[in-house]
């Protein structure tokens, strides 16, 4: 079975809930990007869309938020560009390693205000392990054989993951939330 990312694949390592953050690195040997995370991140996940950045050889990402405001880049900022600036999370990657190290949403979106960081690209220990794995079927579309995606869940399983192929029911209740109230559905306030 093919690595489905490092923090994975050999059981999760519980994060420690007094954490209160670190910095984070790009790949590059030197004039690294540096950014400074201020609290410990939240909903981190693994993702297996086509978008978010996944070290080499691993079939996820793994991927958190924190509040904007939380995040701050401290180092070699002018290597960074923004890969897709019509995407819905505008992923800052550095130029030369290609790592993102954090995807901003700066449209109308109900995470707005929250950054998506990795948190492996950090060396500190006690971030939040992940809490699930989403976009699942995904990696199909990638080119992963459809006939090994269910051992691959049932190896989130083995770790105590639940798997889903959009985010996980209370994410996309949040989602869902914020669309029926933006359409008048749903009173402003609950
Ligand atoms: N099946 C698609 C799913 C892409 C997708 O919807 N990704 C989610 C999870 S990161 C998302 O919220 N994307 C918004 C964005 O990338 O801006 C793919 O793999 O490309
Ligand atoms: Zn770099
Ligand atoms: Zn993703």
């Amino acid at each position: 079975m093919p690595s489905l990312h490092a923090s994975v694949d050999n059981g999760l390592t519980k994060g420690d809930p007094n954490f209160s953050g670190g910095k984070l690195y790009c790949h590059c040997s030197s004039k690294k990007v540096e950014v400074t995370l201020k609290s410990n991140v939240a909903h981190n996940h693994a993702c297996g869309c086509s978008k978010c950045w996944k070290p080499e050889g691993a079939l996820f990402s793994v991927v958190g938020v924190i509040p904007v405001d939380q995040l701050s880049v401290t180092a070699n900022g002018d290597k960074l560009h923004v890969i897709d600036s019509s995407a819905a999370i505008q992923r800052n990657a550095c130029k030369e390693c290609g790592v993102h190290l954090f995807g901003r949403i700066v449209n109308d979106h109900p995470f707005k205000g929250l950054d998506f960081v990795h948190t492996e690209l950090s060396d500190s220990k006690g971030w939040q392990e992940p809490q699930f794995a989403a976009f699942v079927s995904s990696i199909i579309e990638q080119g992963f054989h459809p006939k090994g995606i269910d051992e691959v869940r049932e190896k989130f399983k083995a770790v105590g993951l639940q798997t889903y192929d959009v985010l996980s029911p209370a994410l996309m209740d949040l989602i869902a939330t914020y669309t029926g109230q933006k359409a008048g559905k749903l009173p402003a306030k609950l």
